[in-house]
């Protein structure tokens, strides 16, 4: 792995407002993906620079040409209308309370918790959003063959899944397993051009997704009126994923927080989809990459239906800066840490 040229001097090098390098950013750029897959090495660090501006100064970019079919994207509306549309005793059987992990499941809005739920549930539940997450299975991972052996589980977070059975939606589990893989290997091709973005080899993160425990979420944000004082349907938060690649449908509501503290709106951009940085490469490239906190609100009268694609490293891979971007000038900015680890942790509601 390599780094040509002192970081700071790179970062300084970025043809972009200062305002912007700051994080005042007042939109979010749209980064052209049609030269991802090129032959030409050229080409794909064309594109990687600009992935290295948009993710060093915003955190925050539409993909446009990604190359993903627009129909993959219509299926995913609807098969997520007709999820939620299910019974709330059909969805419950797949509720995410009392798993191994949390994280997967269905989630009911905050109103339709049961009062048993652990306090942490309570917390991660909204008002008027319901959502359904898949995790990684190896049947959604093209490389992986028939007998292959379930990924290592020593946090026990993967799987299984939760799946309404085929009598109460047919067809459901073929088409998140398909929705999932799709995702999964656009994502790897992305983590290649963001280790070209890093100045590294373009397989310099190969060794963190050989089972990752990414995630495909459904989220249902019913219309709901907004009186004077209350916030957000999802609260500000940062992603604590690798990067997140989010599908927002056919109803915007996702705003993304300057530096300033000011709230961005990302409209929507027909065929294009968001990508944020998460805190796991904001950590592993020591800072350099911006995790930058955003919410969702639907005041649209609507329903909202958005799928964020958490792409998470290994349960099992250790986190922290890499060498290549530590320096005197910029020390670690923290220790490293086993991430399965860590997001047992925040189930337990301790990090
Ligand atoms: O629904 C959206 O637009 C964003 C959701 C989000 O930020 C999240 O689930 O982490
Ligand atoms: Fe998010």
């Amino acid at each position: 792995m390599t780094v040509s040229g002192p970081l700071e001097a790179r970062f300084g090098d970025i043809q972009v407002p200062a305002e912007v390098q700051r994080g005042e950013f007042t939109e979010i750029p749209v980064v052209d993906l049609a030269n991802m897959a090129s032959e030409s090495l050229a080409d794909r660090k064309q594109v990687a620079a600009e992935i290295y501006k948009v993710a060093t100064t915003v955190g925050f970019f539409y993909i446009k040409n990604h190359g993903l079919p627009q129909e993959l994207f219509d299926d995913a509306e609807d098969w997520s209308r007709r999820f939620f549309e299910l019974p709330h005793e059909i969805k419950m059987k797949s509720f995410c309370g009392g798993r191994n992990n949390e994280f997967i499941g269905y989630l009911p809005q905050a109103e339709d918790l049961p009062v048993s739920a652990a306090s942490h549930l309570h917390v991660a539940a909204a008002s008027k959003v319901e959502a359904y997450a898949l995790g990684y299975e190896n049947d959604a991972d093209e490389r992986k063959k028939a007998g292959d052996p379930p990924p290592s589980d020593p946090f026990h977070l993967h799987g299984p899944n939760a799946w309404p059975s085929h009598e109460e939606l047919p067809g459901f589990q073929e088409w998140q397993l398909y929705y999932y893989g799709e995702l999964l290997k656009f994502s790897h091709r992305l983590t290649k051009l963001i280790a070209l973005a890093l100045n590294l080899d373009d397989s310099a993160f190969d060794h963190l997704f050989n089972s990752p425990g990414s995630i495909c979420r459904l989220m249902h944000y019913l219309p709901r009126k907004v009186s004077a004082g209350e916030h957000a349907s999802i609260k500000p938060h940062t992603d604590i994923d690798f990067f997140t690649i989010l599908l927002q449908g056919k109803v915007p509501g996702l705003q993304v927080r300057n530096r300033k503290g000011d709230w961005i709106a990302a409209p929507l951009i027909p065929n294009a989809l968001v990508v944020n940085i998460g805190d796991t490469l904001h950590y592993l490239t020591n800072g350099i990459f911006k995790s930058t906190p955003h919410r969702a609100i639907n005041l649209t009268g609507e329903q909202r239906r958005s799928i964020p694609f958490f792409m998470n490293v290994d349960h099992t891979a250790t986190i922290g800066p890499m060498p290549e971007f530590v320096t005197k000038q910029r020390p670690a900015i923290r220790e490293p840490f086993v991430y399965g680890e860590w997001l047992r942790n925040l189930m337990a509601g301790s990090n």
